[in-house]
């Protein structure tokens, strides 16, 4: 059985990272640039980073569409931070010309625990994955404000002032986290992911 091909959308954002990350967890990983590129894939990682220029570099580099097109047709797509941002159907305090993808039925807001902090970390416990809570490294993050009936909340922040807001959810097969586990040596969540992709291709 061939490894499944994921791409890491390379626009912008921590994609050295998450192309490390999913080559441990056993996929053959590749920056997605074009829309060539994003034909060549079995899965996408939307990473971390900012999703105002992310939305902006979508739209210059012709691939909104074609990413559109790849989620409507059951690509299963995991997005952390920025790229949680990128999945959500309602964003709060976003700018006005920022667009996502049709993506998962949830309202995000952006940079929402900067009120408190504007980067911290924490444990998270994440529904699916086992071996304990994740080290959850937040980094002027979105949480989750509301969910649809169709999302699944795996995780939530276990302690500290932000303590309950969701930070992993699933929707069929796009995934999205507020934290990044790509910064950290743990790959128990690009492995989930890669098995998403593997169960799909
Ligand atoms: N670490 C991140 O990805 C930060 C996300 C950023 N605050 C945004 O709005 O896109």
């Amino acid at each position: 059985m061939r490894p499944p091909v994921v791409g890491v959308l390379a626009l912008q954002g921590d994609v050295r990272e998450h192309l490390a990350a999913l080559a441990a967890a056993g996929a053959h990983a590749r920056p997605v640039r074009r829309p060539v590129e994003l034909d060549a894939v079995d899965g996408l990682v939307i990473p971390g980073g900012e999703s105002t220029t992310i939305s902006k570099l979508v739209d210059i580099f012709e691939l909104r569409e074609p990413i559109d097109k790849r989620i409507a047709a059951g690509m299963p797509v995991y997005g952390s931070c920025a790229g949680m941002i990128m999945l959500a159907g309602e964003v709060l305090d976003g700018r006005p010309d920022q667009r996502g993808f049709a993506g998962i039925e949830m309202t995000v807001r952006r940079n929402a625990f900067g009120r408190q902090v504007d980067s911290f970390e924490a444990p998270v416990e994440v529904t699916g994955v086992e071996g304990g809570p994740f080290h959850g490294v937040f980094i002027r993050a979105p949480w989750v404000e509301r969910v649809g009936d169709g999302v699944e909340v795996l995780g939530r922040v276990a302690g500290g002032p932000a303590a309950d807001r969701i930070v992993a959810v699933r929707q069929g097969n796009l995934l999205a986290t507020s934290f990044h586990p790509e910064l950290t040596g743990d790959r128990r969540l690009h492995a989930y992911f890669v098995e998403l992709v593997r169960a799909t291709a």
